[in-house]
């Protein structure tokens, strides 16, 4: 990574950095550069070629791809996110050009210390480990799953401000169980079978103690694993670790039904919520929802608990089904189905007459017409959230769910759609209950407090926060999540519910934040967030007093809290 050879540069700096020849003569502004960015981008045919020159200029010059991404975020998101990503990650052995991560392969078990003493940078505050068996609703990508590493890194930096050369990706290689990769020559992982839990969790030990013994602070999140339950449960309180889609999704999507909720006029007592997908999205998602419902809802576990019906690949998620149900499956078993049981989501949607309806299970178009006017019948305002990703894994668009339930729906997606104009001409945005909202605050939040542990006071106090960020315009827009524009303030406010929460918890360590109030404290984190138009660290380190003249001298165009 390098940001060397930027044509902002001043010729002092050039000079400085004994740069003056290797870059063209003339001295850009910020805005000249982006517009050639842009103009670039709009001459690539296809989203893979325009993430293929994203990659390029974040490896080139990872400041001006962050002016690039931080000042057009609507648009640019997803290029390096979903969906895109989604089409890099499965084309990965094809795209592959220069290596932005580390591939951590079986053959290195037993030495993986000294592979990850090969990472070049010296400070590492976070990481995100893929083992690419689950990518976004894609299945087994094998070793392609880092780009979703590097992407969800992208917007650690882009959203929360964590420094690029401090971010680290990582894919852990234990085979892949796809057989379209094992047959091709250009695939770039291990061509075996993928091996069981037993050696991915003995992997993993080795892993965790490796990157901790390295970087004693380090933030670990799981990404994208197909079954996650076991390395959470065992190395949550353990090591610094989340898992994304478990805990952050079911944050973000918590704070997108504290919203709705609201909007609907329904009392949570009397919501009834289905759920197609029982993975580790769709459970991690109903845990949160009825933390809340017992919080806000003065409900009890049991009285909260009946209000959830999980749909998986068999059907309703019953006691008596005939199977042996997957133990995080469990605690939402109904049993209350009197030996009944309900194969489709058709049947189940006729049985509970839900409410809210959540979509985590990977199959795009499944809400399809019938069900999404069946769910109009059943409020005056029903709660569609259709959260697979990529788009084409989208549970059903925005378009189909205001058509079908006469404009009334409450409405957030995993990956963007656009707009919709409704019969009176009015514009109306789609919500986007997205991780990337809420893991980014995370992160920032952890790092801030220098917590040894997540626990899920923070988690929670992510969603309490992200649903109280909207401005009044946003609520008055009927938005049940803030516009994307405005990520970096919210994911400051994210972080500082974090913050508040490892403080109650007796888990922040960082003596300078003791005591400060909150407009201290988000400025603080503020103040702590990666710039893309600082003058670069290199000349702080090595000739201070250059620094402060450039840094006066340059009137930067844009200051980062204006980012
Ligand atoms: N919006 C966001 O921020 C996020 C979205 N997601 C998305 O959620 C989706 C699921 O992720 P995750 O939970 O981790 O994946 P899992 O593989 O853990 O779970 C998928 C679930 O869907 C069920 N399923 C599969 N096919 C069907 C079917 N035909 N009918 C009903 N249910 C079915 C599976 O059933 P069974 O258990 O029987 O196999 C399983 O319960 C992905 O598309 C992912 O992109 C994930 C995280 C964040
Ligand atoms: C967004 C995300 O984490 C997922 O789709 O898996
Ligand atoms: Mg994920």
């Amino acid at each position: 990574m390098s940001t060397r050879f930027d044509t902002s540069y001043e010729p002092e700096l050039r000079e400085h950095l004994h740069i003056s020849g290797l870059v063209p003569p003339v001295v850009e502004t910020y805005d000249i550069q982006i517009k050639r960015c842009l103009k670039a981008l709009e001459s690539k045919k296809s989203g893979l070629d325009k993430y293929v020159y994203l990659s390029h200029l974040r490896n080139s010059n990872f400041n001006l791809f962050y002016r690039l991404l931080i000042g057009h975020m609507k648009d640019i998101t997803p290029l390096v996110y979903t969906p895109v990503v989604g089409d890099a990650c499965e084309n990965w052995s094809h795209i592959f050009s220069e290596p932005e991560g580390l591939y951590l392969p079986w053959k290195e078990r037993g030495n993986l210390a000294e592979t990850i003493k090969n990472w070049p940078e010296k400070e590492v505050d976070i990481c995100v480990v893929t083992d690419g068996s689950r990518i976004l609703g894609l299945g087994d990508l094998g070793v392609g799953g880092i780009g979703i590493s590097i992407g969800k890194l992208a917007l650690y930096t882009a959203c929360a401000g964590i420094h690029p050369t401090k971010t680290l990706p990582i894919v852990i290689d234990l085979g892949t169980d796809n057989e379209r990769l094992l047959n091709d020559e250009l695939y770039l992982g291990t061509r075996m079978k993928r091996l069981g839990e037993k050696d991915m969790m003995k992997f993993l030990d080795e892993m965790m103690a490796a990157l901790k013994a390295r970087w004693p602070s380090i933030i670990i999140q799981f990404e994208d694993f197909k079954n996650p339950f076991p390395s959470l449960a065992k190395y949550q309180n353990m090591y610094t670790c989340f898992n994304d889609d478990i805990q952050g999704t079911g944050a973000v999507v918590l704070a997108g039904v504290i919203n709705a909720v609201r909007d609907t006029g329904i009392a949570p007592k009397d919501q009834r919520l289905v759920f197609l997908g029982a993975g580790s999205a769709g459970v991690g998602v109903a845990r949160q929802i009825m933390e809340m419902f017992k919080k806000d809802g003065h409900l009890s576990e049991d009285e909260a608990r009946k209000l959830f019906y999980l749909v998986d690949s068999k059907g309703l998620v019953t006691n008596d089904r005939g199977d042996k149900l997957q133990e995080h499956k469990l605690i939402f078993s109904r049993s209350d189905n009197n030996g009944q049981q309900y194969k489709s989501l058709e049947d189940v949607l006729d049985y509970v007459k839900p409410t809210i309806l959540m979509g985590l299970s990977t199959i795009g178009g499944a809400f399809n017409e019938g069900i999404i006017k069946k769910m109009a019948t059943y409020s005056e305002r029903p709660i569609i959230f259709p959260l697979s990703n990529p788009v084409s894994k989208s549970e059903c668009t925005f378009d189909e769910a205001m058509k079908y339930t006469n404009e009334k729906v409450l409405f957030a997606s995993g990956s963007p759609f656009p707009s919709y104009e409704g019969k009176d001409g009015k514009i109306h945005e789609p919500g986007q209950g997205n991780n990337m909202y809420v893991f980014p605050g995370i992160g920032m939040g952890t790092i801030i407090s220098q917590a040894s542990l997540i626990n899920q006071d923070m988690i929670y106090a992510s969603a309490e926060y992200l649903a109280t960020s909207l401005t009044k315009e946003e609520r008055d827009d009927g938005l049940i999540y803030p516009r994307i524009d405005r990520i970096r303030d919210v994911s400051a406010r994210v972080a500082l519910g974090v913050v508040r929460a490892a403080e109650r918890n007796h888990l922040a360590r960082n003596p300078e934040i003791v005591g400060m109030d909150d407009d201290t404290l988000v400025e603080y984190i503020k103040g702590k967030m990666y710039d893309p138009t600082a003058v670069p660290t290199e000349v702080e380190e090595t000739d201070p007093g250059m620094w402060n003249w450039l840094t006066s001298k340059l009137s930067l165009p844009w200051s980062a809290s204006k980012l």
